[in-house]
């Protein structure tokens, strides 16, 4: 991590919060049912996700079992926890994929998320990272963030749409943070596997969004790439809010050795075991026994 990059993590922090954060919309109902206009989520009086005492079952058994857990705007949270703790179940519910029992789950303050659909909860300003890249191995790199800047536009049209003038700056810096700027031209295919990890966070990056939740962004990565992976998301916290959920402890500690004091979050048996300071959740008996100390 260099002091440049922690500086412009800094920076974009201190930009983010001082974007006006009330809704244009307005008010609790303005959410309920209709579209949300991204950018507009509502975090004057708390968190930008809250999940309150959420409950899945499958067959009875509690994937997540009275969850309650808060995320403020700007924050790079780190979410660890062993094989089975919830982490993807928890995912689920905030993306509209899986409906819980019971509980509470809102962006920002007027965002009732559990009332949106997948593609709603996309539009409203969550951004998903899975775990596999995704990204169309036959299109170059340019034209895999043409088609993310398109959105939900049918991809011949996107394709053959002549960009404007601050499409293609945007696309450019969007190829700079991602560390692909000089593949541009290349097949997506043809990428390492780091590469189209990033190439997909740069396709998520085109759609601007406020909260972005990353499963395991790591896996299957040199020691180098998981590095620039971590540079990249610390420049982005701030600008973004930042949920990576993630088994490699290497790069838990490079997220957090900016700020020894930032949160992180250890799921267990579907609730929080514990959250703290790295070293304090490092510390903490419970969390030793049941992850750590395995
Ligand atoms: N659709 C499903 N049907 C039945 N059980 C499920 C389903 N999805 C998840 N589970 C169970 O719920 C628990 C939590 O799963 P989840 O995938 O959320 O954990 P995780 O923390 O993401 O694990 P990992 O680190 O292995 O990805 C696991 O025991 C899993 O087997």
């Amino acid at each position: 991590m260099t002091p440049e990059l922690m500086a412009q993590g800094a920076l974009a922090r201190q930009r983010m919060l001082a974007r006006p954060a009330v809704s244009a919309a307005g008010g609790r109902a303005a959410t309920w049912g209709r579209v949300v206009e991204p950018g507009t989520v509502d975090t004057t009086h708390g968190p930008i996700l809250y999940l309150d005492d959420i409950t899945v079952s499958f067959d009875g058994f509690k994937a997540l079992n009275a969850l309650s857990l808060t995320v403020e705007r700007g924050e790079l949270r780190c979410i660890i926890g062993p094989n089975g703790a919830g982490k993807t179940t928890m995912m689920d519910v905030i993306t509209g994929k899986t409906r819980p029992d019971a509980g509470r789950a809102f962006f920002g303050s007027t965002i009732d998320l559990l009332r949106l659909r997948e593609n709603a909860v996309a539009r409203a300003g969550i951004g998903r990272k899975f775990q596999k890249p995704s990204v169309f191995e036959q299109l170059t790199v340019f034209e895999n963030l043409e088609l993310a800047l398109a959105g939900d536009r049918r991809a011949r049209a996107a394709l053959t749409h002549a960009l404007s003038e601050a499409q293609r700056e945007r696309i450019d810096a969007v190829l700079v943070r991602i560390h692909l700027r000089e593949q541009l031209h290349r097949q997506a295919g043809a990428l390492s596997h780091g590469q189209k990890q990033w190439l997909e966070i740069g396709m998520l990056l085109m759609q601007d969004p406020l909260l972005l939740l990353l499963d395991e962004p790591v896996a299957g990565m040199t020691d180098e790439e998981t590095e620039r992976t971590a540079e990249l998301f610390l420049s982005l916290e701030g600008e973004h809010t930042l949920v990576v959920v993630e088994h490699d402890m290497s790069f838990i500690n490079a997220l957090t050795r900016d700020n020894p004091a930032k949160k992180v979050t250890v799921l267990h048996e579907g609730s929080v075991l514990a959250e703290g300071s790295l070293a304090t959740v490092q510390a903490n008996d419970k969390v030793i026994e049941v992850y750590l100390g395995r």
